[in-house]
């Protein structure tokens, strides 16, 4: 169904707008990552002095991420002083391997995945992936698989025995088969923020930092370049600009209804608006007491835009 041309201008005046709210944003954060750099450099600086301080026994004893390698191995000389983040021009370079595991090893792989509050939001396909490019490794009783403070490498998820998380010499509990560790350091790119130790001999699945964040990073624009196909496609769309386009893509979100579901009731607060993707929607005006169809392409919900 067609909308009027006034409906039209108003909603491109409205996105004329918004894109100029956002290109305020991008100003303030370009501001705000300058100061970040410094204040990162001075970290850096730090951390080196940090690093100078601490003995080689301690480097010894410490040993992150021994199970990457299957052995003890003393923590690795950091190039730079905190954990970096993927360069996504790198990421064409990564070769994901896929490594052989029976179905039951499989499906408590995703079942930890799911069950992390960290993960769990993570699309289907990416959960398959990270499993798919999960490696087998192995620690011996009383070995330290984390180390707090160290830069992290790998991501866990255990299938046999017992380990226990502590901080700072406290315990803060013991984590057993079908769960997922050393998340954390990898997703915000901070040091690790426990240490983990073997209670028995364990059995764990293993992704490397870089394997981790090149799934995350690969689905992510292959998901922007996605929508901003889709955008181009919507004909009231493809007279704007391609940045504009990208800019639209970074906000979109997709969400699923089912049949009979509302997605917005007459005299609510609108604060989303709609493209359909796939699908039909039904649209009971009752100012003029019509039903509409809306299919792919059409759009509603554009009050939203004007705030
Ligand atoms: N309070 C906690 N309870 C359970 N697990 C934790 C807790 N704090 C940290 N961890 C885990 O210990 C891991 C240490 O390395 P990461 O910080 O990468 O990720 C951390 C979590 O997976």
């Amino acid at each position: 169904m067609r909308k009027d041309a006034g409906t039209l201008r108003d909603l491109q005046l409205a996105l004329q707008l918004k894109i100029e709210e956002l290109r305020q944003r991008d100003a303030l954060i370009d501001e705000l990552e300058l100061e970040l750099d410094t204040k990162d450099d001075l970290i850096r600086q730090l951390q080196v002095e940090l690093d100078r301080h601490r003995s080689a026994s301690q480097h010894a004893a410490s040993s992150a991420d021994a199970a990457s390698t299957g052995e003890s191995r003393t923590k690795r000389q950091a190039i730079s002083a905190e954990p970096t983040a993927l360069d996504p021009s790198q990421l064409t370079d990564v070769t994901l391997t896929s490594y052989c595991k029976t179905k039951e090893s499989r499906e408590l792989i995703q079942r930890a995945l799911m069950d992390n509050d960290f993960m769990k939001h993570l699309e289907h396909g990416q959960i398959l992936t990270i499993m798919d490019c999960m490696y087998p490794t192995s620690l011996a009783k009383g070995c330290c698989v984390i180390q707090e403070g160290d830069d992290g490498s790998t991501v866990y998820v255990l299938e046999e025995g017992q380990v226990e998380v502590t901080k700072q010499g406290k315990k803060l509990c013991s984590i057993g088969p079908g769960k997922v560790f050393g998340e954390l350091a990898i997703l915000y790119n901070c040091t690790r923020t426990a240490t983990v130790t073997a209670l028995t001999d364990i059995k764990l699945w293993a992704i490397d930092r870089q394997g981790f964040q090149t799934i995350m990073m690969r689905t992510g624009l292959i998901k922007h370049s996605q929508y901003t196909d889709f955008l181009r496609s919507v004909p009231s769309f493809q007279s704007l600009p391609e940045d504009v386009l990208s800019k639209l893509a970074d906000v979109l979100e997709e969400t699923h209804y089912t049949d009979g579901d509302y997605i917005i009731r007459q005299g609510a607060t609108g604060d989303t608006f709609f493209i359909i993707s796939e699908g039909q929607v039904r649209n009971d005006d009752n100012s003029d007491k019509q039903v509409k169809t809306l299919t792919k392409g059409d759009w509603f919900g554009e009050q939203a835009l004007k705030g």
